[in-house]
């Protein structure tokens, strides 16, 4: 057990606070498991569905449970009339994080078995949420651009579904294969800080769209699944490798962070950042103009080396890093790419909330409550005595 103080500002750094069955984030060798199978393997061959059946169903799915699952998911995937006209009435200038975290509730109200706190209706509960949030990001784009929200297809699959929500046109099995795999790729990570905040959440007994919510605001800020949009910020302001040098010196010398670089528990390299910048390089050849793909891997190799120089430390890309550039190959709006980790990323919230509530991997269910350390005022030695507000100075 780490002695209370030295846990003081470590954000939990390498604190095990629980059991899981769900993921493993080998940091020393790179390696990401997901119920036992290596990444890797899983971007190369999984689709999206596969693998949140694996996540929520604890199994790679046969072909019947498949076919079994993906109706299930087709069944939950359009969103009501309620979502649609709540989202009518929102400023076409919010944030689409803001707008997904927000409909979540609404969904909560439109099911009736959401405080039952079943295993079986928590699981309903999130596989619903897994089919449903495309749909929302993609018609919430659509809602503030003008034009009409389009309808799911049952004929296609999940990411397939979303481009086709999203810009009304099917996409070439090529790149539905593409935006599969980021999908896959961002499911699950353990207990990052998204995923925590889901637990955590969960740990009060609090239903699924409660943890879920909270986790989609989680995921948002800069320094978790909303570096990917701010890295496409910086490539586009950079606009040349001549212009990397001075936006890296800029940042180092003000105590500002490289967004895309680093990792909490990867201290080797993020497996999935190789994924993804092979599939950038390829995006980069098929689309004529590498130009977004080249000026990362400067920007990787500039900044790594800045980072060593001034802090003798190495540092690595990070899934954001790369998917950055190849979201913005395919087409999707910047402020999209956050709302796009947290479609994939909902079948790990899922998991870890149905973990967190009915166990199963050897952890008792705890209310989760760290302490802190009191370092505000008394008024001397004792405490400060109330005075009513008529009489305050
Ligand atoms: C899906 C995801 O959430 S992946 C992460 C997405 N976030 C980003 O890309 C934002 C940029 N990266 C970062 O801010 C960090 O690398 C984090 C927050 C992800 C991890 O930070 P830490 O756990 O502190 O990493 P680590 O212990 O290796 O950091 C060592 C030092 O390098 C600094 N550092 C780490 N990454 C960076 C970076 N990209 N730019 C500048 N400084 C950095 C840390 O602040 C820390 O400084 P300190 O010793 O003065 O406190
Ligand atoms: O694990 C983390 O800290 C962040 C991360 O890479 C993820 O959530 O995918």
């Amino acid at each position: 057990m780490p002695n209370e103080s030295q846990l003081l500002d470590t954000g939990l750094r390498g604190v095990k606070i629980a059991k899981t069955r769900i993921s493993h984030v080998d940091g020393e060798a790179g390696k990401l498991v997901y119920r036992g199978f290596l990444i890797n393997d899983l971007a190369e061959s999984a689709t999206y569905e596969e693998v949140a059946h694996l996540l929520l169903h604890e199994k790679l799915p046969n072909s019947d449970e498949l076919t079994a699952f993906s109706r299930k998911l087709a069944g939950f995937r359009a969103i009501g009339p309620d979502i649609r006209q709540s989202m009518e009435k929102i400023s076409a200038q919010a944030h689409p994080m803001d707008v997904l975290q927000a409909m979540i509730p609404l969904l909560a109200t439109g099911d009736s078995d959401r405080d039952a706190m079943t295993r079986e209706t928590t699981l309903s509960s999130g596989t619903r949420l897994v089919a449903v949030m495309a749909t929302i990001v993609a018609a919430w784009h659509r809602i503030r651009s003008g034009r009409t929200p389009i309808d799911p297809d049952p004929a296609l699959g999940h990411g397939a579904n979303f481009l086709y929500m999203l810009t009304g046109r099917r996409p070439d099995t090529e790149t539905a294969r593409f935006f599969d795999v980021c999908l896959v790729l961002h499911a699950e990570h353990s207990f990052n800080a998204s995923t925590f905040t889901a637990r955590q959440v969960a740990s009060t007994r609090a239903h699924m769209y409660a943890a879920v919510s909270a986790a989609i605001g989680s995921l948002s800020g800069e320094l978790h699944g909303g570096a990917n949009s701010r890295v496409m910020q910086v490539l586009l302001d950079i606009g040349s490798v001549d212009a990397i040098e001075a936006h890296i010196k800029k940042i180092l010398d003000t105590g500002g962070k490289i967004m895309g670089l680093g990792h909490a528990v990867y201290k080797t390299g993020d497996p999935r950042a190789n994924v993804l910048s092979d599939m950038s390089r390829r995006l980069g050849d098929l689309s004529g103009n590498p130009l977004w793909y080249d000026l990362t891997v400067a920007l990787e190799q500039k900044g790594r080396a800045a980072f060593k120089k001034n802090r003798g430390l190495d540092i690595y890309p990070n899934i954001d890093f790369y998917s950055a550039s190849v979201y913005y190959y395919m087409g999707i709006p910047i402020d999209l790419f956050t709302p796009v980790f947290a479609i994939s990323r909902v079948a790990g919230w899922v998991a870890h909330v149905i973990e967190e509530q009915f166990g199963g991997a050897g952890s008792k269910p705890a209310l989760y409550r760290p302490s802190a350390e009191y370092v505000g005022e008394y008024c001397g030695p004792e405490e400060c005595a109330f005075i009513p507000v008529s009489d305050r100075k």
